[in-house]
Formats: structure tokens, sequence, C-alpha cells
């Protein structure tokens, strides 16, 4: 089976021009077929807050009203998905750029308004396979951002983006080996959050639930790791976190999840 890397780039790599550009760079260089997902949850706070709009995170997830929605497809769909299309076809990388409505990849449905009323925020509910074949088997290099689409009535949803990679890694799992790794400003799961050298190599089930007890795990690093077991128990071969630096080194250097 051919493999497929599916990797995904966080909001503090994308909010800082020489680390974005120094990764892509090591993207575009990884050889056989590829998919980037990326987030941006940094530039459109900022933005937000620029236009006199607050950011409200709940579980870190951002409460997306309809102004919101209206910003986050902007920035993610557009300001930032096209610079990095933009900076990967410079690169020499025949990059795509879409969000889950294009092609029909990645169908949502509105989370329900309790217990918490998030507002535009979709949780994945399906995946265009025969779109994301047609354009890897194509040659190109697809780049998703976390916008999805309720095919319902139409509307654009804001998803996190941990989610929209997991979900793009699961969908293509039965047709391709695929590995799925999530690049951050951090060099993996640590131990200590400010000690860069405490890296845990290798995180099951059962030592998973003891980090969350002991709070060694928290913030965004709670919905990554969940996202990054489902992965590993929907057919995903690989799953590893790791830094955005880190990318071109054998085995990226970070946590590699097991089951
Ligand atoms: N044990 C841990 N190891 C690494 N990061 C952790 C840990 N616990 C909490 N974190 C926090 O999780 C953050 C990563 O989550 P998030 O900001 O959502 O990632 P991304 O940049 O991919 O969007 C890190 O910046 C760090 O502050
Ligand atoms: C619903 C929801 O929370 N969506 C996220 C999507 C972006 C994202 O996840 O970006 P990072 O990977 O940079 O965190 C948000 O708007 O922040």
């Amino acid at each position: 089976m051919q493999t497929v890397k599916v990797i995904k780039i966080g909001g503090n790599v994308v909010d800082d021009p020489e680390k974005l550009q120094r990764f892509l760079r090591d993207f575009a260089a990884l050889e056989g077929p590829k998919v980037l997902v990326h987030g941006g949850g940094k530039i459109a706070t900022a933005i937000s807050k620029g236009l006199g709009i607050e950011t409200r995170m709940i579980g870190g997830r951002r409460v997306t009203d309809a102004e919101t929605l209206r910003i986050v497809t902007m920035v993610y769909a557009g300001l930032i998905n096209k610079n990095i299309v933009a900076a990967l076809q410079n690169e020499g990388c025949n990059a795509l750029g879409l969000c889950g409505a294009d092609g029909g990849l990645i169908r949502s449905k509105r989370r329900p308004a309790r217990p918490v009323d998030y507002g535009f925020v979709g949780d994945p509910a399906g995946f265009g396979l025969d779109t994301a074949v047609a354009l890897i088997d194509g040659g190109l290099v697809p780049v998703v951002a976390p916008i999805t689409y309720d095919p319902e009535n139409g509307s654009l949803l804001n998803t996190n983006a941990d989610t929209v990679a997991q979900t793009v890694a699961v969908g293509l799992a039965g047709r391709y080996s695929v590995e799925l790794v999530f690049c951050f400003e951090k060099r993996g799961v640590l131990r200590d959050v400010n000690d860069d050298d405490s890296v845990i190599p290798e995180i099951g089930p059962a030592l998973y639930e003891r980090l969350k007890a002991d709070g060694v795990v928290a913030d965004g690093m709670l919905p990554k790791l969940d996202n990054a077991f489902k992965a590993i128990a929907s057919g995903v071969k690989n799953v590893v976190i790791c830094a955005a630096e880190r990318l071109s080194m054998p085995g990226y250097g970070g946590t590699t999840l097991c089951n």
C-alpha cells in the first residue's frame, strides 16, 4: 500500500514567518504523496482584536458568532491558506489550497447548543475520499484550511485544525498507509512544559490517563492527544507529535503514539 503523510502545522508556527518558511521548505522536500493541514488560531485572534472583536475560547475551541465566522473564513481559507500555497509553489511543491467545502472534502455538523453554544463550530461528519484521491494520485499536494461545511444548509463552520488533520488521516487510511504528524512549537509531549529536553518518547492510553490526572498535559495538548489516539484507533499507521523544525529528522525526534 502506498504511504501518504498527513502533516499538521499549528498556529504558533504559522504566526512566525521565519519558522513557517523553514517548515514549508522541509515539508516541500518530504518524499512521496502528502497533505498539509494548517491552523492559524493566533492570527485569527490578533485580527479579531484589531477589529474590536473579543475572542472567547472554551475547552480549546473558539466561540464563533456570525462576525467571527466571517473573520476565520477570511483568515484561514484566504490569507493563511493562500500564502502557504504560494510559498510551497515557490519551493517547487505543487500545492492546491482547499477548505472543507471545496470538492466536498470535509462535511460537518454544527455542534449542539448545549452544554456550550459554540455558534458556527462544526464537528466532522464525512470525508470526500474521491476528491482527495483524485488530487493525491494526480500529483497535487492538498493544503487544507480548518473551515468545514454543513451540506444540509450550505453553511461554513469553524473546526479545530487538529480534528481536521485527524479526519483527513482517518479518511485516507482505508486507501493508503497513513502517517500523521502534528508539528508545533515544542519538541513533543513534554514531562515539564518549560523543559524542551523532557520529551516523552512514547505514549499509550494508560500513560495518557496518568498524564491527564497529574496535570502534565493541559490546554491545546488535550485535543491534540485526543485526536492522535482517535487516529491510531481508526487505522492510521503512525502518529507523531513533534517540533516543526524537526520534520526533516528521521523519526521526527518527538512523541510517538501507541495503542
Ligand atoms: N505536556 C505538554 N507538552 C507540550 N505542550 C503542552 C503540554 N501541556 C500543555 N501544552 C501546551 O499545549 C500547547 C499546544 O497546543 P496548541 O497551542 O493548541 O497547539 P498548536 O500550535 O498546534 O495549535 C503548547 O504550546 C503548550 O503550551
Ligand atoms: C473551532 C475552533 O476552535 N477552530 C480553530 C481553528 C484554527 C485552529 O485550530 O488553529 P491552531 O491549530 O492554530 O490552534 C480556531 O478558530 O482557533
